[in-house]
């Protein structure tokens, strides 16, 4: 059987195991007779079932990559709709509330506010296995709808890598998840005695950005082909970072461009089916989104891109939506707004604050209600149904993560649309059967774009990631379905087939990449997509 150290992992049993190996086969002796590739497979996807809880699975497999990558790899792809609920969301929520307790070894790049001056030497420690190549960056001052977890939120930086490595191929040992401490604002775990983190508040703005200059420039100089994905920034700074970076690093933040991607390759998919039965255009859609925040700003500026294909100007896209915050509707005539709020906000309401949702769908009428606001139950049975109401297919995504926080599940919003609502959540449910028939829950998440995309940056040098490379993906990302994906009614391609659609996408990325002028990679300017597809997919790892 195959052992590849990963570049952090040291110890008794992997050096033994380590001994094991050579280029002739295990070293007789020291692997049990009978071990077998095959069956060993089996023998790990038994103990992980053999599991009861989320957070032990997760545990399992967090030591199965680490002393087996390739059979975790493996086991990973071939059993993804299985594995992704355990290594990302939801259970990757658990993972991180309770990583100071579930600590085993030391696994990914912390650098915190203390190494300000030296980050350089910090960086120099990272093992230079292989070339860096992706990099997700977190502060976890935002992990999933958590709150500030601080450096409990390394588990989100290393379930996205592995989404990256399983999905897109891309190299474990080009990887580096980082978790950057800044302090963190969580009593609790200032209060508690095994929390790894800094036992500090988090550091004011101008500190907290003399850090990131510092850490940014410095990973250019020491990775010069690195892209760096932020993510899970708390909202002020993901927008401000990613303004910041953008046109300097090749940088996205998955959060604001991920999730936009997502959804809006959703949402046209969605909308498709809407408009085909209500005979509306689809120009005429008006989407509410509950939460305004990084995602739900994010996706509603990626949005305005499905107006303005079906011919819109970009303000005529943009009075198509509607924002609802903690204070209810956001509208200009409400007073002052967070600038992140201002350019969406409504200039024709005037009236006194609208803080009830049943009352701001009756007076928006939206064909779409997309959840970002972490607060679940939000979209009751009440809710479902003024937009049944409204709509012969209402488009209802509560997008919140982890599963706990979705602002509904999907039986309700089956059961209180009577079976016609268009569904995508963040974290996964079930199928159901309903009236004799199975409906399928779509997945929005940005787990369908960030691989695609992050492949198609690293292998086109993208100096910079263009908003046409992130509509790119979402778009090849909404044409990806299959005939029989259609006939099911799935709004996003099954799971199982994450390498095809991430080479698809990785091959549309570059081609916009190529389009804006910001590739690098001219081996890659071929005349023909499906010479890049091949192209694409003989650079993809396989376990
Ligand atoms: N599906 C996916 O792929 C993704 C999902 N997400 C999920 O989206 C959620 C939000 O993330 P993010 O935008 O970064 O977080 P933020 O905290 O920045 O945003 C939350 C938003 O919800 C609003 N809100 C809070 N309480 C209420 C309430 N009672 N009624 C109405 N609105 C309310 C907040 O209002 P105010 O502005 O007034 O505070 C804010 O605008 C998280 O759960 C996250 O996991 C994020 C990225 C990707
Ligand atoms: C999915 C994701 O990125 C989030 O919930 O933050
Ligand atoms: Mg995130």
């Amino acid at each position: 059987m195959t052992i590849v150290l990963t570049p952090y992992v040291s110890g008794g049993a992997q050096k033994l195991k380590a001994a094991s190996q050579s280029p002739a086969g295990p070293k007789h002796g020291l692997t049990p007779p009978a071990l077998d590739d095959a069956v060993h497979a089996l023998r790990c996807l038994a103990q992980l079932r053999s599991k009861d809880k989320g957070i032990e699975k997760y545990i399992y497999l967090s030591m199965l990559k680490e002393q087996d990558p390739a059979m975790f790899y493996k086991l990973c792809l071939a059993n993804m709709s299985e594995f992704t609920p355990i290594i990302y969301t939801p259970t990757v929520g658990d993972a991180c509330l309770q990583y100071s307790h579930i600590y085993r070894r030391p696994e990914g790049l912390y650098v915190s506010i203390k190494d300000k001056g030296n980050i350089k030497s910090v960086i120099s420690n990272w093992p230079r296995v292989d070339e860096a190549r992706i990099s997700v960056v977190t502060d976890g001052s935002r992990i999933l709808g958590l709150g500030d977890l601080g450096i409990n939120g390394m588990p989100i930086s290393i379930g996205k890598l592995s989404l990256y490595i399983a999905g897109a191929g891309i190299r474990p040992t080009s990887t580096i998840p980082i978790c950057l401490d800044l302090g963190t604002n969580n009593q609790a775990y200032l209060d508690d005695p095994l929390y790894l983190g800094l036992r500090e508040r988090r550091v004011p703005d101008n500190e907290m950005t003399e850090f990131m200059d510092e850490f940014m420039d410095e990973m250019s100089v020491a990775f010069p082909k690195l892209m760096v994905q932020f993510e899970d920034f708390s909202t002020d700074h993901a927008f401000a970072y990613l303004e910041r970076y953008r046109n300097k690093y090749p940088v996205f933040n998955d959060d604001i461009q991920g999730t936009g991607a997502v959804v809006l390759s959703g949402f046209l998919n969605a909308a498709k089916i809407s408009s085909a039965v209500s005979g509306r255009p689809l120009s005429s859609h008006r989407i509410l989104f509950f939460g305004a925040g990084s995602a739900g700003v994010g996706v509603a500026s990626q949005l305005m891109s499905f107006f303005t294909i079906q011919g819109l100007s970009v303000d005529e896209a943009r009075e198509r939506v509607w924002l609802v915050d903690s204070q209810g509707l956001v509208y200009d005539a409400r007073g002052k707004l967070a600038e992140h709020k201002k350019y969406f906000s409504r200039k024709d309401y005037e009236g006194p604050p609208m803080k009830n949702l049943l009352d701001i769908i009756d007076y928006v009428k939206p064909t779409a209600l997309l959840g970002l606001s972490t607060i679940s139950n939000a979209f009751n049975a009440e809710v479902i149904r003024a937009m049944s109401a409204l709509n012969a297919r209402p488009i209802i995504f509560p997008l919140s993560n982890p599963v706990r926080l979705s602002e509904c599940t999907f039986s309700d919003a089956v059961e209180n649309s009577n079976g016609n609502v268009l569904f995508a959540s963040g974290s996964p449910f079930d199928p159901i059967e309903y009236n004799g028939k199975t409906l399928y829950p779509g997945q929005g998440n940005n787990m369908y774009i960030f691989p695609g995309l992050g492949l198609g940056s690293i292998l086109s040098r993208a100096k910079s990631v263009t908003d046409t490379m992130v509509e790119a993906a979402s778009l090849g990302l909404a044409e990806s379905l299959t005939p029989e994906e259609h006939d099911a009614g799935l709004l996003y391609p099954r799971i199982e087939r994450i390498r095809e659609i991430s080479a698809n996408i990785a091959k549309d990325v570059i081609r916009a990449a190529q389009k804006a002028g910001v590739d690098r990679s001219p081996e890659l300017r071929e005349p023909n997509d499906d010479d890049v597809y091949k192209r694409v997919q003989s650079k993809m790892w396989t376990p």
